[in-house]
């Protein structure tokens, strides 16, 4: 449904957007997922028509969307401070872009009703948005953008301002109503599980370009790149001669050394390119509840591993132990591919090149 091509731009020396490119189908979630100023907004502002492209193209429907102002284009961008009218009620919050629209009042009427009850609002349509919680506040807002029946809604960080609890109900709520309005959501998030819960597809940002755009479970399992193993969910990345190994946490298993090190799983600290074994020292152990995280110091690495297990750990800090996890959890990751910058390094003006 919408193609983008090959999109460049800069603020100034800044290149936020490098070479962008990413088809999104008709009906689909889709997350932009990336630290903070590698492009995510910059990208949205593009499709809603605020800003324009130095270079590439976006078609909706094989039609170039770039040439139609931002009010005519069959997209909407809700904000991620809301930016609800504070004297005006909650329908009226709602009504008002059909308003403007001038559709007959029956209409209006209608759809706002229709709208409300989607996002279980019915109750609270007098109300005031300083009247309601965050998370009504956050369902009027996307009552508002629905209510217009866009193509494609983009949603900049959405539950960004709601606390823990109501952001993990929102993410239900949100997943449910894309369902039922049918309407393609394109969300930007800097919050991995979040992209993950929400998603059928996400685009990992970093530095203005788009790294890898794969299924949840498929950027889990394999990431292409170094930045994409180290940003989506945590990870250990072991240098090797050719690139890097990247084995998941919860894949690694742990096993006590008896005697301190004298046990016949010795090894030398490499990591062996199928599956592998290492040797070291636990460093720390945190209880989360389901599982528990473990850190260990291994000889010649210079991060601890850092190992998942299920309930409380058997082990315990400052003990010796071994690692070792099967072939098909070490994911190889060529040199080839450009290393990236760290995770949390925002885009950089381009040295030596002129805007
Ligand atoms: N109007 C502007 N003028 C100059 N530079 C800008 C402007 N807007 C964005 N930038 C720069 O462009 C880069 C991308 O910004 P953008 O807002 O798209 O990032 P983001 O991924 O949405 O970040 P965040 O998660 O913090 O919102 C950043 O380096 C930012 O500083």
């Amino acid at each position: 449904m919408i193609e983008i091509k090959g999109v460049s731009h800069r603020f100034g020396r800044t290149r936020a957007l490098d070479d962008v490119s990413l088809d999104i189908g008709e009906g689909e979630f889709c997350a932009l997922l990336g630290p903070s100023g590698c492009g995510k907004t910059t990208l949205l502002r593009i499709l809603a028509g605020f800003e324009t492209p130095d270079v590439g193209t976006v078609t909706l429907d094989r039609e170039d969307l770039l040439s139609v102002p931002p009010h005519r284009r069959p997209v909407n961008l809700m904000f991620q401070s809301f930016a609800l009218f504070p004297h005006m009620s909650v329908e009226r919050n709602v009504a008002y872009g059909l308003e403007r629209e001038r559709l007959p009042r029956a209409a209006i009427r209608e759809r706002v009703d229709a709208v409300l009850a989607t996002v279980g609002l019915t109750a609270y349509a007098r109300r005031k948005p300083h009247e309601l919680s965050g998370g009504q506040r956050q369902r009027v807002a996307l009552a508002r953008a629905i209510v217009k029946r866009p193509r494609l809604l983009l949603l900049d960080e959405p539950l960004s301002a709601l606390d823990k609890q109501v952001r993990a109900e929102m993410q239900l709520e949100l997943k449910r109503l894309q369902h039922e309005v049918g309407i393609t959501f394109l969300v930007v998030t800097h919050d991995q599980e979040e992209a993950m819960s929400l998603a059928d597809r996400i685009a990992v940002m970093n530095a203005g370009r788009i790294e890898q755009t794969d299924a949840p479970v498929t950027l889990y399992e394999r990431p292409r790149t170094t930045f994409v193993a180290g940003f989506v969910g945590a990870n250990n990345l072991f240098p090797g001669p050719n690139g890097i190994t990247a084995v998941r946490p919860e894949r690694i298993r742990v096993r006590t050394r008896i005697g301190g090190g004298k046990g016949d799983d010795d090894n030398d600290g490499t990591v062996e390119g199928e599956g592998g074994r290492l040797t070291g020292t636990v460093v720390d152990v945190s209880f989360h509840g389901g599982t528990s995280h473990l850190a260990v110091r291994v000889p010649g690495l210079d991060r601890p591993v850092l190992i998942a297990v299920q309930g409380p750990s058997r082990v315990t800090s400052g003990e010796q132990v071994s690692l070792s996890w099967p072939p098909d959890a070490a994911v190889h990751i060529p040199a080839s591919i450009p290393a990236s910058t760290p995770v949390s390094t925002p885009a950089s003006p381009i040295e030596g090149e002129e805007p």
